[in-house]
């Protein structure tokens, strides 16, 4: 069984994640955690905060020589802003009489900002402030995910020859051309080199320009991102018990992260539109007497099952809450009428909740995998995925 934690705050020393259950020999290397990181910070209409930090990988455990050992695997990501905030993020009590930074003191924090856990939050963990609600409600924690899936990328990638992408499909309004092919992994360096992680160049320049207008009227944009994952057998997943169905799990995984709202598997909601005639993937034999489908609108699954297409996800994020064109809120201390608080932010993130979402697939799958073919080191869960591909009769593979 697959699984996996992640602990910090937003301005703490360091986030930490934790996965148990990789099989060893999964050849994997910081550098590869960097460079998944990397990614996460790019795209047009990111804050300040994402130029001027850093994220500091260690990998603390279960790797030995570049290769996981079957143990658990433990990474840190150090804050490099933490010697700023050691006062304000302190486990420790601070000594009688310390004056506390601006943003350590909670009078901005009490009026909680609308469109985060602020308010909630506050009720029920019976805080004053907002700070130690954010602290963990952050997306800054998306990091420690990106990080895991880093590391479940290449387990897919050695194991079964699982490669996953990700693409923004649409970004405040601004739609991608859907006739464009779909991108596939050896697209991964020229979706990185785009602003806004499109391979649509028109579409681009207009979500930059989008991206322009929103920031200069003080607003912020959402959007919608794509998934897809090429060389998935057919079988991962079951339909015999609901919480059993990949659809579910890879729906759950996308809705778990910051600012998701939506999530579309395949069509998805274009599917109810459709008639039925026009909404399924027919199925055909081909010259060479294999089986194969003419179009793939179900995204790679049926009953709850991989169907051996590439499996595709969407993802809708919604605008970043924190807007300089401040929300009506209340502060909870005199209960007066306040705006909130306009700290830096994104003005959007949607192309860094691509990669999120890839991250998510990606651990998503390798669960999935690690459940049909088990196996302790990557060469028997590739022994057994093999096995179990030429079990099937040859038209059928
Ligand atoms: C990659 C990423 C970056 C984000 N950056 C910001 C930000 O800079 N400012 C902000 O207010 N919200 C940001 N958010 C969104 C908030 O984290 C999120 O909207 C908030 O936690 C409430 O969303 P929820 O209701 O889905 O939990 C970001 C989300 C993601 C996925
Ligand atoms: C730090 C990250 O994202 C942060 C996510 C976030 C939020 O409210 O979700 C708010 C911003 O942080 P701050 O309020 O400190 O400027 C983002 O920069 C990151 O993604 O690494």
């Amino acid at each position: 069984m697959l699984r996996w934690q992640t602990a910090g705050e937003s301005h703490g020393e360091a986030l930490v994640a934790m996965i148990e259950g990789l099989p060893a020999g999964v050849q994997v290397t910081s550098e590869d955690i960097r460079q998944a990181l990397a990614r996460r910070r790019l795209g047009y209409g990111r804050g300040a905060r994402m130029k001027f930090e850093q994220d500091q990988v260690r990998m603390l455990t279960g790797v030995r020589h570049g290769s996981t050992l079957g143990s658990p695997v433990a990474i840190e990501i150090g804050n490099t802003e933490w010697p700023k905030w050691t006062q304000v993020m302190s486990a420790d009590p601070l000594p009688e009489g310390t004056v506390l930074p601006e943003e350590g003191r909670n009078a901005p924090l009490s009026r909680p900002r609308p469109g985060h856990a602020d308010l909630t939050g506050m009720r029920k963990y019976g805080f004053d402030d907002a700070r130690p609600v954010l602290e963990r409600s952050s997306a800054r924690e998306t990091a420690s995910r990106v990080a895991l899936g880093a590391v479940a990328a290449k387990f897919l990638e050695q194991s079964v020859g699982i490669r996953t992408v990700s693409h923004v499909v649409s970004l405040g309004g601004v739609h991608a051309d859907a006739s464009l092919p779909l991108p596939r992994p050896d697209d991964v360096d020229a979706l990185d080199a785009s602003a806004t992680r499109t391979l649509d160049k028109d579409a681009e320049e207009r979500m930059k320009q989008r991206i322009d207008e929103a920031k200069s009227q003080g607003d912020t944009l959402g959007g919608v991102v794509e998934v897809i994952a090429y060389g998935v057998p057919a079988g991962l997943g079951t339909y015999v018990e609901s919480d059993r169905r990949l659809d579910a799990a890879l729906a759950g995984a996308l809705m778990g992260i910051q600012a998701i709202k939506g999530v579309e598997v395949g069509d998805g909601f274009a599917e109810a539109e459709r008639p039925g005639s026009q909404a399924h993937d027919e199925i055909i034999t081909d010259e060479d007497g294999r089986i194969h489908r003419l179009s793939n609108r179900a995204g790679g699954i049926e009953g709850g099952m991989s169907n051996g297409e590439p499996i595709r996800v969407r993802a809708a994020m919604k605008p970043i809450p924190s807007l300089p064109r401040a929300l009506r809120t209340v502060n909870v201390l005199t209960g007066e009428a306040a705006t909130a608080i306009n700290q830096r932010s994104d003005a959007t993130a949607v192309p860094a909740a691509a990669v999120v979402a890839e991250a998510m697939v990606r651990l998503t799958l390798a669960q999935f995998v690690l459940e049909k073919f088990g196996g302790d080191s990557v060469f028997e869960v590739k022994r057994n995925a093999q096995a179990y591909v030429a079990s099937w009769p040859e038209h059928m593979r």
